[in-house]
């Protein structure tokens, strides 16, 4: 399975490269069916299929994930073939609708998103029963509010597999300024989060979180790993290795080093402030049993105060989803709305409008600031 959203006709070239048309589907996965970014890759693949096999061939290679039907029989894809999904679903809140289970079923088998489905429902009950000290998305919730309002700490990265979910869901869901009553908020409310999997933010970004800006983390890390590899000759098995690294990283967060420890170890004087870690950053680690589509089940939560608290099976991507409406109660936002994409969105149509007009007309540039006047005009001319 392959997955495109990004517009860049590069990431749609990379796509197709080694597929033959005759044996795709194409899923065009989009709630609204107007998103301009993927109907133009939706009509681009369109054309890829139609110029191969001929226009008839679209209906029978082309399947709708999406709450318009309308537009979807416009667009040349026979109804029978979408799949509806409620149009109270929001687009980060629907990997548990039609617009996660469809792509994951044929690239998984629906028996095992089935699992995935029992998971996240495992985590709707309990987040409605559990009590607030024992409850996941709860207290997750509470600490990004200690850790955003609190202490002002505006970003979380994660080292996890998933962060890119994260972001979405929370950076559009929580990024507002004003109370879902439309009043400015006198607080900070949103972070920033990003990340990378296993060890490659200890490579880029590891040393901005232990000696720089101070930002609150949460590691994710798995007891039982998928690839049991244990090198003959090597001190531990390559999971023992990221997972060595998993544990070590909070604890330098937390603890950080001292100068007295660095003159005990006869670090040179002038190297001392170097070597000096703060310690006292937050984080949070959740710990599973091992990665499956059901679980990601029997956590253990831990902090940076070293208290546990251990459930039953759940499933991460609904523990973030509820933690992420934790906050936005909490906060008074309307998580639920993303009003702050807009703006963006009808600029880009009046310079979609300008670049057709000066391109098939000639047209001057006009009705843009300067800066964008000189960049949109230096654009057309080469
Ligand atoms: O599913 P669509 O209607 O195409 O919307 C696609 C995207 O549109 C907007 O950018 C929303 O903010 C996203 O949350 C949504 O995923």
């Amino acid at each position: 399975m392959c997955s495109l959203a990004n517009v860049d006709p590069i990431d749609v070239a990379r796509n197709i490269t080694g597929l033959n048309p005759e044996t795709t589907l194409v899923v065009v996965v989009s709630k609204t069916f107007t998103t301009a970014e993927t109907m133009l890759n939706a009509r681009t693949l369109r054309e890829w299929i139609s110029s191969t096999l001929g226009p008839s061939a679209v209906a029978k290679h082309m399947v709708a994930v999406s709450t318009n039907l309308t537009l979807v029989e416009k667009f040349g894809i026979d109804p029978n073939n979408a799949f509806a999904f409620w149009d109270w679903v929001g687009g980060r809140y629907s990997v548990c609708s039609a617009v996660g289970v469809l792509p994951l079923s044929l690239q998984y088998g629906f028996s095992v998103i089935e699992k995935f489905l029992k998971g996240a429902s495992s985590i709707d009950q309990h987040m409605h029963s559990e009590p607030f000290e024992r409850n996941i998305p709860v207290l997750l919730g509470l600490l990004s509010i200690w850790n955003v309002s609190f202490l002002g700490y505006p970003a979380r990265p994660w080292r996890s597999l998933h962060h890119t979910f994260n972001r979405h869901v929370s950076m559009e869901s929580n990024g507002k300024g004003v109370s879902i009553d439309g009043v400015p908020l006198p607080f900070e409310a949103g972070e920033i989060d990003f990340g990378e999997p296993g060890t490659n933010g200890q490579h880029s970004f590891y040393q901005l979180i232990h000696q720089g800006r101070i930002i609150p983390c949460d590691f994710i890390g798995v007891i039982k790993s998928q690839q049991p590899v244990y090198l003959r000759g090597e001190v531990v098995s390559n999971h023992d290795e990221l997972m060595s690294n998993f544990f070590a990283q909070p604890d330098a967060l937390a603890n950080g080093k001292t100068p007295e420890e660095l003159q005990k170890e006869n670090v040179a004087p002038h190297l001392v402030p170097h070597k000096t870690f703060s310690g006292n950053r937050p984080s949070l680690s959740l710990l599973l049993p091992s990665l499956n589509a059901y679980n990601i089940g029997q956590p253990i939560l831990q902090n940076v105060s070293r208290k546990y608290c251990t459930l039953n099976a759940f499933s991460l991507l609904a523990i973030y989803e509820h933690r992420i409406a934790v906050e936005g109660f909490i906060w008074g936002i309307n998580s639920f709305d993303q009003w702050g994409v807009e703006l963006g969105k009808s600029l880009a149509t009046q310079v979609r409008k300008q670049l057709n007009a000066s391109r098939t007309k000639g047209e001057q540039v006009e009705g843009f600031n300067f800066s964008t006047t000189t960049l949109l005009t230096r654009y057309l001319q080469v």
